[in-house]
């Protein structure tokens, strides 16, 4: 798979397994798109579909966002690593011995080193602007500085990376290390609606700002052609990861 489109993550936001497979007979022919599965899929669908999407070649993000207390997280990646998914989120809130669990279960169930599922945690979701942070979450700093304290402790944890909007992601890498993964949803093309979003950022300042994979939902489920509004942004990819040398 070329590096723009491992880059690019699909959320397949969709009501049930069966929708998502028409959705993603649009790339017949085509590399398989990187996948994320969130809530409304998997509730739908559970993991033996995200097993059989595994074993055809998928890769896949599945965003769970587990909140627990440890021993109940440490379980659930226990369960979730035998599905071999590549990628799965949990909340950097849940403090770092959650994530330490996480992370020592991630290692021992995987079926091997190469295959270990990726842990990403979220430090504050996009959706979340700073007046919130301030009025509703209790948290009295900038929103920088929010999710910097949670991506520390996440890598200090031992989390792969975070999901962080693209607004972060260049002060998260010099805070931490830049093989630390910056995961950015919050994309919108230029003239896109933002939604339910907050924190958002064009395709283009995703990269410029180092973020090592994007992740898009509506912008490419809700079009009129999803598989043309992907290599749209597949180009604007490639054209600032051009800029960028
Ligand atoms: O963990 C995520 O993927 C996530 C974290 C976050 O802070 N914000 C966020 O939007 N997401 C997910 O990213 C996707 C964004 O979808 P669109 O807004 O439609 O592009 C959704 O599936 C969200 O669940």
């Amino acid at each position: 798979m070329d590096q723009a489109r491992r880059q690019l993550m699909i959320a397949l936001d969709l009501p049930s397994g069966e929708e998502a497979e028409t959705f993603l007979s649009h790339w017949q022919g085509e590399e398989k798109p990187w996948i994320k599965v969130g809530y409304q899929l998997f509730y739908a669908t559970g993991p033996r579909w995200i097993y059989e999407r595994k074993q055809e070649g998928y890769s896949i993000f599945l965003d769970l966002k587990l909140h627990d207390i440890p021993n109940t997280v440490a379980k659930a990646v226990e369960s979730i690593s035998k599905l071999g998914v590549d990628f799965l989120t949990l909340h950097a809130m849940g403090g770092s011995e959650m994530m330490k669990r996480a992370r020592e279960s991630a290692e021992q169930f995987a079926s091997s080193s190469e295959c270990r599922t990726r842990l990403l945690a979220v430090t504050q979701l996009t959706s979340t602007h700073e007046k919130m942070l301030h009025d509703e979450l209790g948290i009295n700093s900038s929103m920088e500085q929010a999710v910097l304290r949670s991506a520390k402790l996440a890598h200090q944890a031992g989390t792969d990376g975070v999901i962080c909007s693209g607004q972060e992601a260049r002060a998260i890498k010099e805070a931490t290390e830049p093989s630390f993964l910056a995961v950015t949803p919050g994309i919108r093309p230029i003239g896109a609606s933002a939604n339910d979003q907050k924190r958002v950022v064009t395709p283009t300042a995703a990269i410029q700002a180092g973020a090592d994979h994007l992740v898009v939902g509506r912008a490419i489920t809700h079009a009129p052609d999803p598989l043309e509004a992907y290599h749209q942004i597949l180009q604007e990819i490639i054209e600032a990861r051009g800029k960028l040398r």
